[in-house]
């Protein structure tokens, strides 16, 4: 299948960022904010991590989009209170429902949130997305259990169970993993952009989902085109930052610094040549 209007969309898409310079607030926990903030800036957008309940709502309402990551679960009240000022003016916000399903106090505040905040783009591993569509998943913690991680065999699976939440919710879903899945109810497609060392540095999943945030920011209107210019984009520059590090003979931590200055590198043009896309959209 030719997606080659996905591809110029992916490259429209990030043009915009980078000229709209949006302003992303995001809630995240304090193990990766410091990339989520890096990689939003990498974009063209310009981060900005309050979360005082004091103060989200007032921070929501100038934002171009709000980012939520269930990392930071101790900020419920903050996302719910941010969230739903988003919602009340169309702000797109993107939720990371991280390690959903690891525990009582993550299960039931995903069903709070879900409840209570209306969601543009929702992106986790795929256990993280199964805890969320079926209630449960083999996942322990962050990472994506190995029973649950889409192989080519399960991928029609995945698809079907992206397509359902997508429904439930009206919201792009967006599983990640070796094959990331990009669905808006009946379109899905998925990307084989990527490469291990993502898996191998905390914050690959966080710095996708902040980036979701900028590309949908500068795209209102645009969700799922957005969402697949920003998974797309987030997998082609792990692919660059991989041939990177290996040039200077680094580890895990210059793959790190290889993946945002990938990110804060790549045209428009260089994008739309490195999507790796399928699907029947
Ligand atoms: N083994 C892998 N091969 C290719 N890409 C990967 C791999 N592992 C993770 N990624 C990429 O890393 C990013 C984060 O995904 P993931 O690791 O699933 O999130 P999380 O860190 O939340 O568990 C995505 O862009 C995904 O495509
Ligand atoms: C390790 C960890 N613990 C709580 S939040 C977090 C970061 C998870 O980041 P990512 O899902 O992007 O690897
Ligand atoms: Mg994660």
């Amino acid at each position: 299948m030719n997606h080659s209007s996905l591809r110029d969309s992916a490259a429209e898409a990030l043009r915009r960022t980078r000229a709209a310079n949006p302003l992303i607030h995001t809630i995240t926990n304090f193990v990766t904010v410091n990339d989520c903030a890096n990689i939003i800036l990498a974009a063209g957008g310009s981060p900005t991590m309050a979360h005082d309940p004091r103060e989200v709502e007032e921070i929501a309402a100038v934002s171009q989009a709000v980012v939520l990551n269930m990392g930071a679960i101790e900020d419920l009240d903050a996302m719910i209170l941010a969230g739903r000022e988003a919602g009340r003016r169309g702000i797109p916000v993107v939720l990371d429902p991280v390690a959903a399903g690891a525990s009582r106090l993550r299960r039931e505040s995903c069903v709070k949130l879900l409840e209570q905040v209306p969601l543009t783009i929702v992106r986790g591993n795929a256990s993280e997305i199964k805890a969320l569509a079926v209630g449960s998943s083999s996942t322990r913690g962050v990472d994506a259990g190995g029973a649950d991680i889409i192989t080519e065999k399960t991928l029609p699976a995945a698809v079907q169970m992206a397509g359902d939440l997508s429904r439930r919710l009206n919201a792009v879903i967006a599983i990640s993993g070796v094959i990331d899945v990009v669905a808006l109810d009946g379109r899905a497609v998925w990307l084989r952009n990527g490469c291990a060392e993502m898996s191998r540095i905390t914050g690959s999943g966080c710095m996708l989902t902040a980036l979701l945030g900028a590309v949908a920011g500068a795209n209102r209107g645009r969700p799922f085109e957005a969402a697949v210019a920003a998974v797309g984009m987030m997998g082609f520059a792990g692919e660059l930052a991989q041939q990177r590090m290996r040039e200077l003979g680094g580890g895990t931590a210059t793959f790190r610094a290889c993946l945002i200055d990938a990110v804060s590198m790549m045209t428009p043009d260089q994008l739309k040549g490195g999507l790796q896309i399928e699907g029947n959209e």
